[in-house]
């Protein structure tokens, strides 16, 4: 299973529920995709896990959701107007346009050593043809529209490409209002929008995102001692929900590469194995310095300093951001959690079952309540323990077909229990509870099935 794993779940997605293409009764829209049952599941799971791990866990983190649509001063404060842009290419030969900066590391990544030439050493990725580029232009990433009944220049908004600079504009007064000192931060989840020159590679790149962010400051000289910190922060969350360590790994920005606001930037990559490019960036974990806060302290004439009462000085805090992709983190989390391997079928004999071994806490059903055959007394006893168990999670009733098989479906979409209410149930009031990956199987009274399930699911 290499490149064409992604297209195993991009189908998987599409045919459970996880995903579809957005607006495919009109034939679809490129690059955009719409969260199906299991995948607004799926996602909101991954979000309550990063709003506790970053924000309810910790007495030194507070959560806002701000504004999608800012001031437009805000966006030229934070320089956003002015450097916002990708360098954008086109290939003469077939037309098809490219990221210039995406087709040199691309290429560096297969070589091993940068273009000597540019743009000249490199072939199409469409079409094949060498070195036949347009100059780069600068396009801006920023999507606009206009506010109020007129369309001019006046009227013009732009949607959000970033969720930190609406932390940065409510610095001040969340940092009062909670009564916090640095170092603290404050967090945010939300969408976010970018004109991608190139999207695509599933939910990977999208020009409609969420994302997970979290500004945290700190005392200039104190900024590269919590970058460090939260970058091992970062990456126990993502194993600590079971992403495997060898599918990651760092990614340390050159300095001559930063964006505009950072001291230093080092981003989780996964091995998405994307035609083209074994790894993808997860998350970057960005020192941006001071540089928000004085932008928006000169442009605005408000004091975004802090004064340090202990050290009886004034100064700007410093902020180390780990900033998340919502989409990139559950198509990490599919890839890694697909496995084949095999199960009995009826007859004894071995078949190959697919299985998603999501991490119970981010399994979009936690449990599948399945009577043995549908039957006038087992259904609807089956139908009260689902609804008895519904109070706590996400729970599906199934009665359809063979009960083989309706363990398969459950196993394809990582439910991590199936439990089977059959003619024994009628008699000793017990139920056989299916564990997804060891396939194992106990019998549970159903007065302890609910303890028996919250014991093992956890913080879910
Ligand atoms: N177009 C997008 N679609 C989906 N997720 C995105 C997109 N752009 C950014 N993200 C997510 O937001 C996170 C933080 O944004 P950041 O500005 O650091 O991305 P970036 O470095 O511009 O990403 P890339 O280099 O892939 O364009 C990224 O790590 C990613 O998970």
């Amino acid at each position: 299973m290499a490149a064409d794993k992604i297209d195993t779940i991009v189908s998987l997605s599409k045919r459970r529920g996880f995903v579809f293409p957005c607006s495919e009764i009109y034939g679809g829209q490129r690059a955009a995709w719409d969260y199906g049952p299991l995948g607004v599941e799926l996602k909101e799971n991954i979000k309550r896990q990063w709003w506790r791990y970053m924000v309810t866990s910790r007495e030194d983190v507070v959560g806002i959701d701000s504004s999608v649509i800012l001031a437009t001063e805000v966006w030229q404060a934070s320089g956003h107007i002015a450097t916002f842009t990708d360098p954008l290419t086109e290939c003469t030969s077939c037309h098809k346009r490219f990221r210039a900066d995406h087709l040199e590391e691309a290429y560096e990544e297969k070589k091993g050593r940068a273009p000597e030439n540019g743009l000249a050493d490199i072939n199409c990725p469409n079409c094949g043809t060498k070195g036949q580029f347009t100059e780069p232009k600068q396009f801006s990433g920023l999507l606009s529209t206009h506010l109020g009944p007129t369309q001019d220049s006046g009227s013009v908004a732009y949607l959000r490409p970033e969720t930190a600079q609406g932390i940065f504009t409510n610095f001040s007064q969340v940092q009062t209002t909670s009564r916090r000192k640095p170092p603290f931060g404050i967090a945010q989840m939300g969408k976010s929008f970018r004109n991608e020159i190139t999207p695509g590679n599933f939910i990977f790149r999208t020009r409609e995102f969420e994302q997970m962010e979290m500004e945290f400051f700190v005392k200039p000289g104190e900024d590269e001692k919590w970058q460090e910190y939260w970058m091992e922060q970062r990456w126990n969350w993502y194993t600590g929900l079971g992403l495997r360590e060898e599918n990651m790994r760092w990614y340390e920005h050159p300095k001559e590469k930063l964006s505009h606001y950072s001291k230093r930037t080092a981003d989780i990559e996964y091995r998405f194995q994307f035609g083209g490019s074994e790894w993808g960036e997860l998350e970057g974990v960005a020192n941006r310095t001071d540089y928000d806060l004085s932008a928006h302290a000169k442009a605005s004439g408000q004091d975004l300093s802090y004064f340090d009462q202990e050290a009886g000085e004034r100064w700007t805090p410093y902020v180390i951001e780990p900033a998340a992709g919502v989409g990139r983190t559950m198509l990490a989390f599919l890839l890694d959690s697909y496995v084949e391997d095999e199960a009995p079928n009826a007859k004894g004999k071995l078949e190959k079952r697919t299985v998603m071994r999501f991490d119970h806490r981010i399994a979009p059903v936690k449990a599948a309540v399945l009577p043995l055959s549908r039957n006038p007394e087992l259904s609807p006893k089956a139908k009260g323990l689902a609804a008895a168990l519904r109070q706590n999670w996400n729970i599906e009733f199934d009665d359809a077909g063979a009960i083989g098989r309706r363990y398969r479906r459950q196993d394809e979409i990582g439910t991590p229990f199936c439990v089977t209410v059959d003619f024994d149930t009628l008699e000793d009031n017990a139920v056989t509870v299916r564990e997804r990956d060891t396939m194992k199987q106990e019998r549970v009274s159903l007065d302890q099935i609910e303890g028996y399930l919250a014991t093992r699911l956890v913080g879910c």
